[in-house]
Parts: C-alpha cells; sequence; structure tokens
C-alpha cells in the first residue's frame, strides 16, 4: 500500500498505492509508518520524497473506515513521525490532497505542487474537522484568517492559490515526483526546524480576538445547526491560545465529540449517495456500466423563460454549442439579453470569457436538424408541449435525443406524440438551472438505455448530481412536497401562523421556511396548478364544500390569498409582506394574521396552540410517508436517490442526511407511531395514512437503508 524505493542515490521515494484515490487506509498507513521508518533508519538515504499513484497524492483518510472499528497505525502520530525525523521529507502533490493527504503534506517539510492540483481540508463537509493537526500546522503555515476560511468551508484550493497562502512551496507544470526528487537533493544538510510546523507560533495580528469571534458568529450563521463548523473555529482557535501539544489535544477532544455524532454520519452518507446515484440501473438489467451516451456537441433549448434560460447559460457553461428558440422575435430578442447578462456576469466572476459564440438564436425550429439533443423548457401545459413534441420529432434528425423539462407532466404522454418515444426522456432542472445542482431524470416507460446513458452523462457534463426517477405525477420531489404543503397550510387552519411554521422549519436547518419558499417561487404557480386540478376555480365540483375536495381534507388558504392579489415576493405581499414588490427580507404581516383569525371564525375552527415538534412531525413525517411510497412504487432507485433530490434539490440539510436518512435517525417505529397518531386525529387526510413500507420494515426490525430494497413487494422498479 506504500512502495518505497531508493532513487539518484540518496533520495527515498515512497509512493502511496491505494487506487483510486490513494486514500489513507490502514493498509496505507501502516505502509507509510514502515516505509518512513526504514528511510530515517537507512544512513545511505538523505532525504525523502512522498508521492501518490496515478497522479493522485491523496484523498485523505478512508472514509469508508470510519464506520469500523480502527485498525492500523493512527494518521497523528505517523505524522508526527515525519515532521521529527532528521532527514528532509518534500511531498510531491498530484492530483489532489485532500483532509489527511494535505495533513500529511503538512507534516513534510516541503511541498512541490503540479499546477493542475488542488488542497483542501474538506473534513467539515463530512462532520468532521482535520484532527491529524490540520487545525493546528495549517494556521501556523498561513496565518489564522486564511486556515479559518479554509478549515471551516473545506473549500479546494488551486495549486496557484496554494502557493500564493504559502501552504505549498513550489508550483510546477512539469512532474511534481521529478522536481521534488531534485528539490529533495537541493535541501539536504538545510536546518530543517523552520521547516516543522509545529515548533513555530501561529503569526497572529493584533485583533486576533476580534477575528475569531467574526468567524464564530459568521459561522454559527452559515452552518444552519450543522456541529462541525462551530467545532472548527474552536480548534483554530486553539492553535492560536495553546502551545501545539495542547492545542492537538483540544483538537482530538473536539474530534472525538463530532465523530460519534449522528451529523457526521449524516454527512459521510450523504457523501456515499451522491456518488452512488450516478451509478443508476434499470429493471431490464441496463445500467451505467453497460450503457453507452450518444455523443453530445450540439443541444437546442425551446423557451427562453426562466428554466431555458438557465439551462441555456448551463449547456454554454460545459462547453456545448446551443441552439436557443423562441416562438417570435420579441421574445427571442429578450431571452438573448437575459442569458448574455447571466454569461457575462459568470465569466466575470471566474475572470474569463463568456462563451457566446457558442450560441445561435432562432425562432425558427427547422434549424435543428443537426442537433444532437434537445431541451423543451415552454411553459408547463401538456397541450404546448406536445405540439412542440410532435414538430421536434418531424424537424430533427431521426437519432435526435428528445428531453421535456417538465416538472411534473407525463413524459409517456409526450413520448408517444413522437416517432421515437425510445428516444424521449425527462430533465426536470430546478430554478435557476445554472446553480441549482439537482437533475431528476425521468424515465418514460420506452426511454431506452441509451437515452437514460446520454441525460445522465449530460448531466454529468453540466456538474449535476443526476437522479434517475420514474414517471409518475410530480416525479419523486414534487410528488413528496405536495403532503408536505398541505400539512403547512392545514397547520395555518389549525391555529399556526407562517412565521411559526417558517420558524421551525429554519430551526431544523432549511435555509427557509415553506411559506417562504412559496412567496418566493411566487403563489400563483401552485394557484394555476390547483386550478388545472380542479381543486379550485370553476371546476371545482358544486357539491365539494370549501375544505373537502376530490374526497379529502383541502385548505383554500393559499387560493383566498392569491385571489387578495397577494402572489408573493413579486407583488410585495404574499404569506409574508415585503418594502416592494421584488424585494427580499419577510417580514410578518398582521393583514395575514387578521385573514386567518378571519377564517378561522367563518368555518367555526378554535385555534390552538402549536409547538415546533408538531410542525416537524407533520411536515417532515407526511413527505417521508410518500418518500416510502415513492419507494414502494419503484419509482426511485432507492433511498439514497431520495436523499439526494432533497438535500440538492429542495434545501434538505445536508447534515441530517436526506428525509429517509432522517427517518432512520429518529427511528422507523417512532415515525411510524407519530404518523398513527396523526391519522386518527386527522382522518380526512389520506397521505398521513403510514405506508405500507414502512409498516413492513418496523414488523421486521427496521433493518438499515441499505436494506430497505429487500422488503420491496414489487419484485421489478418501475425504472
Ligand atoms: C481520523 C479521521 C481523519 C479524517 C481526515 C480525512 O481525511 S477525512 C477525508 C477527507 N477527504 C475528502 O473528503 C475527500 C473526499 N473525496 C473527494 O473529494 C473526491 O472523491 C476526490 C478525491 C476529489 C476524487 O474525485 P473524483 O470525482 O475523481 O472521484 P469520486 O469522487 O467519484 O471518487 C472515486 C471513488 O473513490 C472513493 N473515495 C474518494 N475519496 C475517498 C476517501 N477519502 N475514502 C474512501 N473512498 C473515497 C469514492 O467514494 C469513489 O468510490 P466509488 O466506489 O467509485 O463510488
Amino acid at each position: 500500500m506504500a512502495r518505497y524505493a531508493q532513487v539518484q542515490g540518496s533520495v527515498a521515494l515512497i509512493t502511496l498505492t491505494n487506487p483510486p484515490v490513494n486514500a489513507l487506509s490502514a493498509a496505507v498507513r501502516l505502509g507509510i509508518t514502515e516505509a518512513v521508518t526504514r528511510a530515517l533508519r537507512d544512513p545511505k538515504v538523505k532525504s525523502v520524497v512522498i508521492c501518490g499513484e496515478n497522479g493522485v497524492f491523496c484523498g485523505g483518510a478512508d472514509i469508508r473506515e470510519f464506520a469500523k472499528p480502527m485498525t492500523g497505525p493512527p494518521l497523528v502520530p505517523m505524522i508526527s513521525a515525519i515532521e521529527e525525523g532528521d532527514k528532509p521529507v518534500v511531498a510531491a502533490i498530484e492530483g489532489v490532497a485532500f483532509g489527511g493527504g494535505l495533513e500529511l503534506a503538512l507534516g513534510c517539510h516541503y511541498r512541490i505542487a503540479h499546477s493542475k492540483a488542488r488542497v483542501g481540508l474538506p473534513e467539515v463537509t463530512l462532520g468532521l474537522l482535520p484532527a491529524a493537526g490540520g487545525t493546528q500546522r495549517l494556521p501556523r503555515l498561513i496565518g489564522l484568517a486564511p486556515a479559518l476560511e479554509l478549515i471551516t468551508t473545506g473549500r479546494h484550493v488551486t495549486a496557484q492559490e496554494a502557493l500564493k497562502l504559502g501552504i505549498v512551496d513550489k508550483v510546477t507544470d512539469q512532474s511534481a515526483q521529478d522536481l521534488a526528487i531534485q528539490f529533495a537533493q537541493e535541501v539536504i544538510g538545510q536546518p530543517l526546524l523552520p521547516r516543522k510546523l509545529s515548533t513555530q507560533l501561529t503569526p497572529c495580528p493584533p485583533d486576533v480576538d476580534t477575528i475569531l469571534d467574526e468567524a464564530m458568529a459568521r459561522v454559527k450563521q452559515r452552518a444552519r445547526g450543522a456541529m462541525a463548523p462551530v467545532a472548527c473555529v474552536q480548534a483554530v482557535r486553539a492553535a492560536v491560545n495553546l502551545p501545539y501539544q495542547a492545542g492537538m489535544q483540544k483538537e482530538q477532544e473536539l474530534m472525538a465529540f463530532l465523530f460519534r455524532s449522528s451529523q457526521a454520519r449524516a454527512l459521510q452518507y450523504c457523501f456515499f449517495a451522491q456518488r452512488a446515484v450516478g451509478k443508476w440501473s434499470l429493471s431490464s438489467g441496463a445500467h451505467s456500466g453497460n450503457s453507452k451516451p450518444r455523443p453530445v456537441t450540439k443541444a437546442a433549448v425551446i423557451g427562453l423563460g426562466t428554466m431555458g434560460r438557465g439551462i441555456t447559460v448551463a449547456l454554454v457553461k460545459a462547453g456545448l454549442s446551443v441552439v436557443a428558440v423562441e416562438t417570435n422575435k420579441k421574445q427571442l430578442e429578450m431571452g438573448k439579453q437575459m442569458v448574455s447578462a447571466m454569461l457575462k456576469h459568470d465569466a466575470q466572476k471566474m475572470n474569463a470569457v463568456p462563451r457566446l459564440d457558442l450560441l445561435h438564436y432562432t425562432t425558427d425550429l427547422s434549424e435543428l436538424k443537426n442537433t444532437d439533443l434537445i431541451i423543451e423548457a415552454v411553459f408547463e401545459d401538456m397541450a404546448l408541449k406536445k405540439e412542440v413534441f410532435k414538430k421536434l420529432s418531424s424537424v430533427c434528425k431521426p437519432d435526435a435525443v428528445l428531453c421535456t423539462n417538465t416538472s411534473g407532466l407525463d413524459v409517456d404522454e409526450l413520448a408517444s406524440v413522437t416517432k421515437r418515444p425510445e428516444l424521449v426522456v425527462g430533465m426536470h432542472f430546478f430554478a435557476p438551472a445554472h446553480v441549482m445542482k439537482l437533475l431528476e431524470v425521468v424515465r418514460g416507460s420506452r426511454s431506452s438505455p441509451e437515452v437514460m446513458a446520454t441525460a445522465m452523462h449530460l448531466g454529468k457534463r453540466l456538474g449535476k448530481v443526476s437522479v434517475v426517477v420514474g414517471n409518475c405525477s410530480g416525479f419523486v420531489g414534487n410528488r413528496m412536497l405536495r403532503p408536505y404543503l398541505d400539512q403547512a397550510n392545514f397547520l395555518l387552519e389549525e391555529g399556526a401562523t407562517p412565521e411559526l411554521v417558517d420558524g421551525a422549519l429554519e430551526e431544523f436547518g432549511f435555509p427557509m421556511g415553506v411559506f417562504k419558499v412559496s412567496d418566493l417561487s411566487g403563489l400563483d404557480v401552485g394557484w394555476r396548478i390547483r386550478k388545472e386540478a380542479g381543486l379550485t376555480g370553476p371546476n371545482v365540483d358544486p357539491k365539494d364544500p370549501l375544505r373537502r375536495r376530490q374526497g379529502r381534507r383541502y385548505s383554500p388558504l393559499p387560493d383566498l390569498v392569491c385571489e387578495q392579489g397577494r402572489l408573493g415576493q413579486k407583488s410585495g405581499r404574499g404569506w409574508y409582506l415585503y418594502d416592494k414588490p421584488g424585494g427580499r427580507v419577510a417580514t410578518p404581516d398582521p393583514d395575514i394574521h387578521k385573514l386567518l383569525e378571519d377564517y378561522r371564525v367563518r368555518h367555526g375552527i378554535r385555534p390552538r396552540q402549536i409547538g415546533s415538534q408538531e410542525v416537524l412531525e407533520r411536515c417532515l413525517f407526511a413527505l417521508i410517508n410518500e418518500g416510502f411510497r415513492v419507494l414502494e412504487d419503484g419509482m426511485a432507485m432507492g433511498p439514497e436517490g431520495i436523499d439526494m433530490i432533497y438535500v440538492f434539490g429542495y434545501g434538505w440539510p445536508r447534515h441530517r442526511g436526506g428525509p429517509m436518512f432522517y427517518a432512520a435517525m429518529v427511528g422507523l417505529p417512532r415515525v411510524l407511531e407519530r404518523l398513527e397518531y396523526y391519522q386518527q386525529v386527522h382522518p380526512d387526510v389520506p397521505h398521513l395514512q403510514p405506508s405500507s413500507l414502512l409498516r413492513r420494515l418496523v414488523v421486521n426490525g427496521s433493518p438499515p437503508l441499505d436494506k430497505w430494497r429487500d422488503f420491496l413487494q414489487r419484485p421489478h422498479s418501475q425504472l
């Protein structure tokens, strides 16, 4: 796991060999410990170079080992032995030096990086802190403020920035290993003490306490309940206030606390779940390993509304040439201006040139005959989308892939109007499409494996976390959102206020509560959908009482709010009051409180005190329950997919792992018991009826999440 060689006569070359990222597994740590001991003992060896095989220095500790009892030599003494040795050790960093990998390099006396390498301490993203001396050595090397920023965010740093910050000593476009070997010979005999970071003091500006206090305030505000960033600040404070050994002691104490936390488990689960969803498989036996994507060099986007514009920008940023289509010249010009502005803004931030040359604008669909893949992003209306698909089917080349960016319409119905249903797939982007990381790739019943591979591969090129989902109303994300929204509205009827509900959800870790999100998206969006579904407006069954629709409880509150012209942020009033139309700062609105009070009086509802726990249980458990139904119906590959959809698309706090992981952490019997309780209290809300899968899991002893698939009744998923 670590290869040893003697090169150029006097240089010991230690190579980490644990593909794909040379993670510091027990075997690698043992290999390094033995190799370093050998090099330090061998009188013929005058200096040492540590590098990684296959162009990767080291991706850090082996995260898979965290769930198992610790074996092999620990990292801290291994790194100390390198630093304390009397021979210069040079780290040759290619690819990445992350986490324990960078900590290993910080224990070396010199660091040389390839120009394409990246370094960083991403432990905080795993619910941990850099506990192999990272919180103590990095501040000593680069100073307090930059170290705080890197450690509390886990941000990856390019080799160039690392050089500027002083993390690395040299950057090369050639082989970092070759330069390191040469360098290791040059530094033989030079004093080593100044290069041993543990012997140095952290350089501190006079306002050190202010810097630390401000960092703590910033981190607490951003963390939304995540503990690791707070612990990172505490550990770095120790690098300033305490001698090295005492600082290390503090680092270990904080790490021990984090390591056992449910947040660390959640974040590590997310790390693997994010990678697992990329490995899709279909019930036909096709999977990501045996299905080849089609080449896509030229794409098209139909419709330059909010979604179409974002998708166009995302495609251009990924280097694809794009034909952007609108129905008339005026719309086209408007779309063009917006897309150009977005690309210029983005390029400016990255100090790059906007790739406007990749774009072609037209109102003529016949110009799509050479495009490989078309994404329809017109208004969410089945008739209109069908018309577009019919036309696309006749103008596009026969093997062009046709994608729809619907947020919930039937992909099969759309595919049925084309001559190539096997080349039709849903690509559900989330607004703003060039920013949001989530992509639901919707498999129609006839979508071919090749077309699924193409959409998933394109998602990856766009930097998205792409999740394969089945073709059901609302797909996965929006389907699960409905019971959540319903519960939030019912809570208002029963005595809550928007700020009470939002407060509980924000305290849980959502960046915004449900009513603030609705105001941001525009309340008219849901209003239109409810009208089309016959839940409000002229198509309502006249026999339905006001608070019952289609056989179940219904809250007309959101409709009443819209009828008052309160459409959310854009109109300056929604569930909250804003300082002006388009304003962002929400303040509680006495008019809404009055509306709720009048409503309750009108309907004879006695308001009651509602606490945060009830808000969370009713909103989140109803959503989770629908998640179990999604699994039962075979509309998602597994709980990991659902969790990634919620983490990347709906602001579910990552340190809570996603709804299905959260359910497992709370305990499935508890979720079931609370759903049963609320169902008894609200028998007219079918969403509260516990799903059969949840019941079956509980009866079978609540197996761990990765075993849930074994309890599905359907032999095959719908994917
Ligand atoms: C005592 C505790 C001390 C903790 C200190 C630490 O070091 S904690 C770990 C800190 N390191 C990280 O957080 C890095 C995590 N990895 C990455 O950011 C990326 O994987 C990468 C190194 C930048 C490589 O990215 P790339 O896109 O090229 O590949 P993948 O992400 O798909 O990874 C390939 C496979 O490798 C697995 N993997 C990656 N890093 C680790 C790791 N540190 N431990 C274990 N496994 C790791 C990853 O899961 C992939 O596996 P597959 O089975 O192929 O999905």
